[in-house]
């Protein structure tokens, strides 16, 4: 089985409350590999608590999701299947950048080669024995992808990695997921920066108070604002 013959990420009937709010509703899409597919809406539509349900850090009340066919608890060393960088990534202020992902490769069991590849992947060389306390804000989420790389993943997962990135770690960013998809790999992105999307996004899923308002692909000439405030308005 080929890697694009397989759903990368589905999310079936998902549903969360917290008390009395519901945060996602019954929501459902997949997301293919080979592609990068925006995930996009209001404040407190439901996004964060979505990927973190996918990465089986939050418990949906409803409904279920699947990376590759198999719930996140059950994926066999699951830093190999799917990478994230969530808003909340944070990192102890007195390790250099090697020294986290030395701790994180460790723990994976991951070849010690692996931490080069990514601090070149992510540019982040000259930095690489500097205290992460020191970093700024493009430093730390350049570190937070360098982390989700480390497994080479097929399947990575970013809520709002574009925070802090100067407009040419903008453009790097855009480059490296275009690229990274293109090599089969699944991203899935959320961010509210709708011209960066415009230009890295293959499929756009839309959401608005925890519910499905918009799937398909991003086709050349559509215009996403117009789409987006269209299916969220
Ligand atoms: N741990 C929690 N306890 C209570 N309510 C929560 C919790 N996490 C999220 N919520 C609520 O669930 C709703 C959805 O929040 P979520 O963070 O998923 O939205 P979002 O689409 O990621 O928003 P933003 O774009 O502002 O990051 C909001 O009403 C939020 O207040």
């Amino acid at each position: 089985m080929t890697a694009t013959s397989v759903t990368a990420i589905s999310v079936d009937h998902l549903a969360k409350t917290f008390g009395k709010v519901v945060a996602v509703d019954d929501l459902s899409f997949d997301v293919p590999h080979g592609a990068v597919t925006a995930f996009l809406g209001p404040n407190g539509a439901g996004k964060t608590t979505t990927l973190r349900m996918i990465l089986g850090l939050v418990k949906p009340t409803a409904g279920g999701t699947t990376i590759r066919g198999r719930p996140y608890s059950e994926l066999d060393r699951p830093l190999e299947r799917v990478g994230a960088v969530l808003e909340s990534t944070a990192f102890h202020p007195g390790l250099s950048a090697v020294a986290h992902l030395e701790s994180v490769r460790m723990a994976a069991g991951l070849a010690s080669a692996r931490i080069d590849h990514v601090l070149e992947q992510v540019d982040l060389q000259e930095a690489a024995h500097r205290r992460v306390g020191g970093f700024s804000l493009g430093m730390r989420q350049r570190l937070a992808l360098a982390t989700a790389l480390l497994g080479s993943p097929e399947v990575l997962i970013l809520d709002e990695p574009a925070n802090g990135l100067d407009p040419a770690g903008m453009r790097w960013l855009r480059g490296f997921l275009r690229a990274y998809a293109h090599q089969g790999n699944a991203v899935l992105i959320s961010s509210h920066v709708l011209s960066e999307i415009q230009q890295i996004a293959d499929r756009v899923v839309i959401v608005s108070a925890g519910k499905l308002r918009w799937s398909g692909p991003l086709h050349d000439g559509a215009v996403l604002e117009e789409l987006y405030l269209e299916a969220t308005g």
